[in-house]
């Protein structure tokens, strides 16, 4: 690691910021949290009651705020391994702790130069720029009170050798379940209106949009290094869950069922399921793939094994810290030195204007990015 003098390495920062989506922890709080979620998005209610359900089927408990914990855990025991005793709290974007109050507690314990880190690791408005305007939100009330807080934020990580790294090893183990046959793997995200992926990422881009861009990168590279290690070519397919929106409304296809079915027609046997769209074991995975896709899997006789998330593996852990040594170096004015996977993009420390914009109000504020001139 290049940072010079342990202790050091994360100034000008005085704290960090965890920041995630939130979920319900108990089925009181699973309607109240699906109207916050889609507030003014135009979900079908049908949609919301389904969503519900599938919340309700683990007992009305999210896993989502439980795996933020462990991974609060995980990098505070990274960072004190490594001597950089920052304070790192943790705010959500839905849920208790909601990141306002986290922002204002920030404050009260004069902090004044943050880093948040979100727990998603694409571009696009939902996972990127959606985080930096609930940032805006959280933070103007500060700023208002006459607090002079500066949050910058870790660019998005998707392509850093430590997310890579975890899910490879993931896909490795899952491939190896599955000993006597060479699997199909359905790399998953998170579906997103067509229009929402195709403007995803910095201007210019490419017809598909940074979201879609990334996420085959990333599958690409699992696949050949898993290729590089054992000699076997595993054909991939990168596919998505949890379509949500009105029916006339285009969002990302393949689903994964419909590939699973096209697959098995086709003769493929059995898929290892990577969801490397999501960086730990949220409702989307526990319901969308273990309990949904599994079902179709049997009732289609495929054979299928779901690799782990990141969630806190050593590898995704240590790289988030490095992420943010490097965003230091950076507040610090020193070249930027991105660590990256072959062909990949290090995406942006500050996004540009226009980066993954908000088609539906295209005016709202948010922090971490670049400022339009004039
Ligand atoms: C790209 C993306 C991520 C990954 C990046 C990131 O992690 O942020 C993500 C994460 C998550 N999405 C989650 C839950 C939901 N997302 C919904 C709705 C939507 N998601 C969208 C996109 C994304 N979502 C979109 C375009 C919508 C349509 C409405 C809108 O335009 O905003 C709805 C409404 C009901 C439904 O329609 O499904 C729910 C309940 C949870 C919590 C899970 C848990 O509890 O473990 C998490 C981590
Ligand atoms: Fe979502």
């Amino acid at each position: 690691m290049s940072s010079s003098s342990p202790g050091h390495g994360l100034a000008p920062y005085d704290a960090l910021l965890l920041v995630s989506f939130g979920g319900p922890e108990a089925p009181e709080e699973v309607m109240p949290f699906l109207r916050q979620v889609t507030g003014g998005r135009g979900i079908p209610e049908e949609r919301l009651t389904e969503v519900a359900g599938h919340y309700l089927a683990f007992g009305g408990r999210s896993p989502i705020n439980d795996q933020c914990r462990d991974l609060l855990a995980a990098l505070r025991a990274e960072l004190a391994g490594r001597g950089l005793e920052l304070p790192l709290y943790w705010g959500n974007r839905n849920t208790a702790p909601w990141l306002g109050e986290t922002m204002a507690e920030i404050a009260r314990d004069g902090h004044r130069r943050v880093l948040a880190i979100t727990t998603s690791a694409y571009p696009s408005y939902s996972s990127c720029r959606q985080y930096r305007e609930n940032l805006w939100d959280a933070w103007s009330p500060v700023a208002a009170a006459g607090t002079e807080l500066q949050v910058d934020r870790v660019r998005n990580y998707a392509q850093h050798p430590g997310f890579v790294d975890a899910n490879l090893a993931a896909v490795r183990e899952a491939v190896e379940r599955l000993s006597d046959e060479v699997p199909h793997l359905l790399f998953v995200t998170h579906s997103l209106p067509t229009a929402m992926a195709e403007t995803a990422g910095p201007p210019p881009r490419s017809e598909t949009g940074s979201y879609v861009d990334w996420h085959q990168s990333v599958a690409q590279e699992i696949t050949w290094q898993l290729r590089q290690e054992t000699g076997v070519a595993h054909p991939f397919d990168l596919v998505y869950c949890s379509r949500s929106g009105p029916p006339s409304q285009p969002w990302l296809e393949p689903d994964i069922n419909d590939r699973m079915a096209e697959l098995a027609a086709a003769g493929v046997r059995s898929v290892v399921v990577a969801p490397i769209g999501f960086v730990s074991d949220h409702m989307e995975v526990v319901f969308d793939l273990d309990t949904e896709a599994r079902e179709t899997a049997e009732e289609l006789g495929l054979r299928m094994e779901r690799a782990a998330t990141a969630g806190t593996h050593p590898a995704f852990v240590s790289g988030l810290v490095d992420l943010a040594l490097e965003r230091a170096a950076v507040a610090r004015g020193e070249p930027a030195a991105p660590s990256v996977i072959e062909g990949g993009s290090p995406g942006l420390v500050v996004c540009p204007v226009g980066c993954c914009p908000n088609l539906r109000e295209p005016g709202r504020p948010a922090l971490c990015g670049a400022v339009a001139p004039g």
